[in-house]
């Protein structure tokens, strides 16, 4: 395509995506949807500019307000990820001398906002976390997120995996965590591959993987994920069953359990019974009440640890949102704690950063039911599962993973045991 076209594309694309009215990830594939001629560079150039103006949207706001003609065109330039000379193709002598100018302004000097660019209510409660360690973390979040997969045991083996991906040309080192896990550098087209095809492997963030890990699901038992989505720990689960068993995925949304359903039939798994329901506290949750191994909760949540991915959230999610977040992640820890059996395992996650909706939410459930829970050592129960390193994943007994840290998507999980 003609730079000045792709441009204006990309443009446009920004002025969608900006709204902040809709996940970027669902605008970017609907604007696909729209421009289906579209090659595979083009796509990429497009997708990255946008998210990259999304990652740098205060700085490049502000680098913005010296040019002239539309924002969006002005940030689609400084954000543009379609190669330099490319982009030269399309500007005018202004543009260009423009572009050159903010090219040369010292980003260093600028002030912190401009730096993290974060919204200040969040910059805050990360600072107040991690204090020092929060540049560290402004920088990792700037990055696109590595590919992690998940071999499929029942499938292959980790090793069997890598060695098909080489064969393919696609280099992958095993994960340091997760002893399913393998990484791959840069975003090859995995949904051709056979080995992707039938099952052998999932795309899975090694975090995630750790996640199902901390259930200790084993053969024969009856498992509930009860916010199950599209599956992906739903897959790992009953994997660990060894295909045996019962695992219920439960979820509110139908069209989320929809998505389920093709990677059930790659995984090969028998055991899993897609159940819709109405809300957290539904007939169904009360009929297994007592009945259950092991319970996850992958919780909704503000998903501030997924901004490698997802960097439109920190836009989209306000301290009104994970207040009413909150309460519905207490909603559901309480009534999906009536599940588990004596001696049954119940794990509690979310993949946000924040205390308020980890920390807090567990010591609210410590407060309300610690005479019937007992708190377990996530270290001590990944370390069964063959995780290595497993202390250092680890804050306060709960499973605590930074991107900056762990080069995982900032995940946290916590873990009972009912008496
Ligand atoms: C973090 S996502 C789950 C992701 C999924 N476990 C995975 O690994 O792909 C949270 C899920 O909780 C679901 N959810 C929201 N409210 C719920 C409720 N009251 N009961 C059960 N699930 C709920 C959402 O529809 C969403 O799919």
């Amino acid at each position: 395509m003609h730079p000045n076209a792709l441009l204006d594309l990309a443009t446009d694309l920004l002025r969608s995506v900006l709204r902040l009215d809709q996940p970027a990830d669902a605008v970017v594939s609907a604007f696909f949807r729209q421009h289906r001629a579209l090659g595979a560079r083009d796509r990429h150039a497009l997708a990255e500019t946008a998210y990259t103006v999304l990652r740098q949207r205060l700085l490049l706001a502000h680098l913005a307000q010296s040019g002239s003609g539309a924002l969006e065109r002005r940030l689609a330039i400084l954000g543009w990820q379609g190669g330099d000379n490319f982009l030269r193709g399309a500007l005018g002598p202004h543009e260009q001398q423009w572009l050159a100018q903010v090219k040369s302004v010292d980003r260093t000097t600028l002030g912190d906002k401009l730096r993290h660019n974060l919204p200040d209510w969040l910059a805050g409660a990360l600072q107040t976390q991690l204090g020092e360690e929060f540049w560290p973390l402004v920088q990792a979040m700037d990055a696109a997120a590595p590919l992690d997969l998940r071999s499929n045991l029942l499938k292959t083996k980790r090793d069997e995996a890598a060695k098909a991906l080489a064969a393919a040309g696609i280099a992958a080192e095993p994960t340091p965590f997760s002893p399913w896990g393998l990484r791959i550098d840069g975003k090859p087209a995995l949904n051709k591959l056979e080995l992707f095809t039938n099952g052998s492997v999932e795309v899975q963030d090694e975090g995630s993987q750790l996640l199902a890990l901390l259930t200790g699901a084993k053969r024969g038992e009856m498992v509930v994920d009860f916010c199950a989505g599209a599956g992906g720990k739903t897959l790992a689960l009953g994997a660990m069953m060894r295909n045996t068993g019962r695992l219920y995925a439960f979820d509110v949304s139908g069209h989320r359990l929809d998505n389920l359903k093709p990677r059930l039939a790659r995984s090969g798994l028998s055991n899993v019974y897609p159940a819709q329901i109405a809300h957290e506290r539904d007939e169904r949750v009360k009929r297994l009440a007592g009945k259950i191994d092991r319970v996850l909760i992958d919780a909704p949540c503000s998903g501030l640890g997924t901004l490698r991915r997802n960097p439109d959230l920190k836009w989209r999610q306000s301290p009104k949102a994970v207040q009413e977040l909150q309460a519905k992640q207490q909603s559901i820890l309480a009534s999906a704690s009536r599940l588990p059996k004596s001696g049954g395992r119940l794990v509690y996650a979310t993949c946000s950063l924040l205390t308020a909706e980890n920390e807090e939410i567990v010591a609210a459930f410590d407060a309300e039911h610690g005479r019937d829970f007992v708190r377990l050592d996530a270290a001590e129960l990944l370390r069964e599962q063959g995780v290595e390193r497993a202390d250092e994943l680890l804050q306060d007994r709960c499973l605590r993973l930074w991107p900056h840290r762990h080069r995982t998507d900032g995940f946290f999980a916590a873990v009972w045991q009912r008496r």
